[in-house]
């Protein structure tokens, strides 16, 4: 009989792993995934499930992930719920990770993707302590490091001092598709809509498919002329890593989109992008939201959603007033109900709109899934 998953996952669980943060405090638990050393924001998600889908989201690139789900793994891997072509977080921590993944669509097991793509973890601590220390002090730079000789504390942490912040970070061009591609409408065809490639997770334009959108995914690095193209009858910006104080590039571009009066919806990055572009300001936020259980309100409406969110920043505009852009009025369309962060941006004179979260939701819950209906009925008003 060959090695069993099992087999090697014991094997690799008796290696030490230490997680230093930037602050000093470390904490010491066993190796997870690859055995080696990693660098990044130390960031908690408080989703119960969907691990698949977070450590695929390229919007989380450079960051250490740590689940506030104490079990980790117990789906295992399967070929169907990335949501890119790679695990993009820089690094996993889990308290209690899966010795035997139970799925009927699981190929493999968590652990032994994480072994394939080279992505470094740690198992076995105190995810409780570390989440309530990162609530206190606030998202930092961490390092794990793992195996048998991973030098001195003082060491390790000089060198987790000596990384870059997230703050003022560039990533999105660093994760955007390099070529433009195609994802077909399903059934008959209705509308064509340029994505501008930003970090987008696969379940956004697959959304906007289902409705009959032709979707022309572009890079990051588009220009007006290779957006307008393809005919669009909307133009959507998508999600993606990093500080969007830094995206000058994609500010100018939605500029442009916007003067044109093209129905335009964002997620996520794209929400932070219109924000600029309609002159506000965005800030780091202390600790950020992740995860797929908060809870949103819809200002148009009233409604409350449960939503999966997974942002850092946020936009700086207004809550209770309506206010003059460039680009005629703008609201703040949603909030989120935990600390009245702005979740949702929308223009009153023209049609564009955005929202913070995901409403793809994937993983998460489907609730918000009605925005893509309202980007629908922009371009549908547009045509008319
Ligand atoms: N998912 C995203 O698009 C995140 C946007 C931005 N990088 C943030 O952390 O706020």
């Amino acid at each position: 009989m060959t090695t069993s998953t099992r087999g090697t996952a014991f094997a690799r669980k008796a290696l030490p792993a230490v997680l230093v943060l930037e602050d000093g405090r470390t904490f010491r638990g066993r190796a997870y995934g690859a055995v080696g050393e990693t660098f990044g924001e130390a960031v908690f998600s408080t989703g119960m499930t969907g691990y698949q889908e977070t450590l695929t989201d390229p919007s989380y690139d450079r960051q250490i992930v740590v689940a506030t789900a104490p079990q980790i793994g117990n789906t295992g891997w399967n070929d169907e719920d990335d949501e890119s072509a790679r695990i993009w977080v820089s690094g996993y921590v889990v308290r209690d990770p899966a010795r035997v993944p139970s799925n009927w669509r699981a190929k493999r097991s968590l652990d032994d993707e994480l072994v394939a793509q080279n992505v470094v973890g740690i198992s076995g601590i105190d995810t409780r302590a570390l989440t309530r220390h990162l609530r206190e002090r606030g998202s930092m730079r961490a390092g794990i490091f793992s195996g048998e000789a991973v030098g001195s504390e003082t060491e390790l942490l000089a060198r987790v001092q000596a990384q870059p912040h997230m703050k003022g970070a560039s990533l999105y061009e660093e994760v955007a598709t390099k070529e433009a591609y195609v994802v077909p409408a399903v059934g008959a065809k209705r509308f064509t809509v340029a994505a501008v490639d930003l970090g987008i997770k696969g379940m956004t334009p697959h959304r906007m498919a289902e409705r009959g959108i032709e979707v022309h995914v572009l890079p990051a690095t588009a220009t007006e002329e290779d957006i307008y193209a393809v005919s669009p009858d909307g133009v959507f910006f998508s999600n993606g890593p990093g500080d969007p104080a830094t995206a000058d590039g994609p500010v100018a571009l939605m500029t442009a989109v916007l003067k044109r009066k093209t129905p335009l919806f964002g997620i996520c990055f794209g929400n932070q992008i219109l924000g600029r572009a309609l002159g506000f300001g965005t800030y780091k936020l202390k600790y950020g939201h992740r995860g797929i259980n908060q809870p949103v309100q819809d200002r148009t409406t009233g409604k409350v959603e449960v939503t999966a969110h997974n942002h850092g920043f946020a936009v700086d505009a207004p809550l209770d007033q309506v206010s003059d852009t460039t680009f005629g009025r703008a609201e703040v369309s949603h909030v989120c109900l935990n600390d009245n962060v702005v979740e949702g941006l929308q223009l009153l004179d023209q049609p564009a709109f955005s929202v913070q979260y995901h409403p793809e939701a994937a993983a998460g819950p489907h609730d918000a899934a009605y925005l893509f209906d309202r980007f629908v009925s922009l371009m549908e008003a547009q045509r008319a």
